[in-house]
């Protein structure tokens, strides 16, 4: 039985078409000429409209702005999102995602890693409200929806260490004056509503979004990976097919999302394989070809973001020994690991279903990151990876450290793990059946539009008119009366 349709109005005036939304510079300006003018605007948009239905009239955004706030809070990172849009005459939502219209602040260390300290949560969440705020013109708190919305590195923790974030979360938005909240709004998503967010912003971005062949998504987070494409006729089960409905078109997408198969996450249960591969101690050294040879392993907790690497110590057995094709087999035996419990014979990764892939694909977030480290080109960037890592695994750290300290986007963190995540970004690839490079390209944006699965939350949240903000007065004034939110459309 295929879940329910829910259908996604797809904005009407997406990011690259020719309108250039009112910059937030001019907001005050724009707002004072246009309610002089809305009247005539209106009734001739509203003319328009009917006159010539056929052709989709370009929208007359209505008089003044709406805003939105998301908080993605991930594993190794908080970032919150403000979203201004405007809704035009037929009630349709009207947004895009370039700076004046879209900002992000991202905060380092995840939310939970504070369940022993809800008094840091608590701050931090301040923080990112204030961030906020700083942007929604206080007259519109009331009006501007704020969600917080917890991706893996929350699933990973207890239930009760969920409540006690979320609660502490959800104090911070109901104290006033602030932003309107609803208490199911602060809640940790599922894998695959995270996969399926980030496929639709990546779609929207360019400008697929209402046809098939669409591009499908994998996505390589801190904590997690989500694969997630649309369906043509293979059978899935229904667990991870998923309908959803883009100007007027059905999709049937599979999106599945690996918990502990992120980057961070993966590297660890390497390490803990290693050490531990019975989950008993091995009693002599054992040779770890996935981390540069003479990095030491010890408390990163005051250096490293991520939940997953902040304490290394433990593993007092093993050597660094840097070595790209035994890393890489390493990284296969960790993505097969569960396949003896494969319902059927195609599980890419653990023992989960994942039907073959098709189409073109976007890979994002870690594969973007190691791929633009090592400069990569789009053409043939899988085999010139392959070349890459061998050559990077096989330096020690000290000549690493000496050759990237101190250069631009320097990070410890992220350079220890670069010999691991170019042999696993492959195994992966390859254990998906991406065998053929020309159909999938890394990046972490398309047309100046940030792939953060958030935007795709964004546009989906209009697709679910209970929790559509309220319009602002200037709204309801300026059109032929009645109840708003009728005149909105929902
Ligand atoms: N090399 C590099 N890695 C980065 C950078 N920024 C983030 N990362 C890595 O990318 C991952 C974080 O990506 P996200 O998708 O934001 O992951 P997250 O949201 O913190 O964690 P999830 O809960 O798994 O989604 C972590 O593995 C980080 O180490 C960067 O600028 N360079
Ligand atoms: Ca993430």
């Amino acid at each position: 039985m295929e879940p329910e349709m829910d259908a996604l109005k797809v904005p009407i005036l997406p990011e690259h078409q020719s309108s250039s939304p009112t910059p937030w510079s001019s907001r005050l300006t724009k707002r004072i000429i246009i309610p002089t003018a809305v009247s005539g605007a209106l009734a001739l948009g509203i003319f328009s409209f009917f006159l010539n239905f056929n052709s989709a009239p370009v929208p007359v955004p209505l008089p003044g702005s709406l805003y939105s706030v998301i908080i993605d809070a991930g594993s190794s990172g908080s970032r919150v999102h403000v979203f201004k849009y405007s809704i035009d005459q037929s009630g349709a939502p009207v947004y895009s995602f370039g700076p004046d219209h879209h900002k992000v602040s991202r905060f380092l260390g995840g939310l939970s890693t504070y369940a022993n300290n809800l008094e840091g949560a608590k701050e931090k969440v301040e923080q990112l409200v204030g961030f906020a705020k700083e942007i929604v013109p206080q007259d519109m708190w009331s009006r501007t929806d704020i969600r917080l919305m917890a991706t893996a590195g929350m699933r990973a923790i207890a239930k009760t260490d969920q409540e006690s974030i979320l609660n502490t979360a959800k104090q911070v938005f109901r104290s006033r004056p602030g932003f309107h909240f609803r208490d199911e709004w602060a809640y940790v998503i599922s894998g695959s509503d995270e996969g399926l967010y980030a496929w639709i912003i990546a779609n929207h971005a360019l400008g697929l979004l209402g046809n098939t062949g669409t591009t499908g998504i994998v996505e390589l987070g801190g904590a997690s990976a989500q694969v997630t494409f649309e369906l043509s006729n293979q059978q899935v089960n229904s667990v991870d097919s998923h309908m959803k409905t883009c100007n007027s078109f059905p999709y049937r997408i599979y999106s599945h999302s690996f918990p502990n198969y992120g980057k961070d996450a993966a590297l660890k249960r390497l390490m803990d394989n290693l050490q531990y591969p019975d989950g008993e101690e091995v009693e002599e050294d054992v040779e770890d070809p996935c981390t540069p040879q003479g990095y030491t392993y010890q408390n990163n907790r005051r250096k490293y973001l991520s939940v997953f690497l902040a304490d290394e110590s433990e593993y007092t057995r093993l050597v660094a020994a840097g070595n790209f094709a035994r890393c890489k087999i390493k990284t296969l035996e960790l993505l097969q690991e569960g396949n003896e419990m494969c319902p059927s014979n195609s599980c890419a990764i653990g023992s989960t279903y994942t039907p073959p892939v098709q189409g073109r694909f976007l890979a994002t977030s870690n594969f973007a990151y190691t791929s633009e480290f090592f400069h990569l080109n789009e053409l043939n960037w899988m085999s010139d990876l392959r070349q890459k890592g061998e050559e990077f695994c096989q330096k020690t750290w000290e000549a690493l450290e000496l050759e990237y300290r101190g250069t631009l986007n320097y990070s410890e963190e992220y350079l220890r793990g670069y010999c691991f995540s170019s042999a696993y970004i492959i195994a992966m690839l390859e254990r998906l059946g991406f065998n053929d490079e020309s159909t999938i390209e890394f990046s972490n944006e398309v047309h100046g539009t940030s792939l953060d699965w958030a935007l795709g939350a964004f546009i989906d949240s209009f697709s679910q008119p209970s929790i559509a903000p309220a319009p602002s007065p200037a709204l309801t004034s300026g059109h032929s009366g009645g109840d708003s939110r009728k005149f909105l459309g929902f």
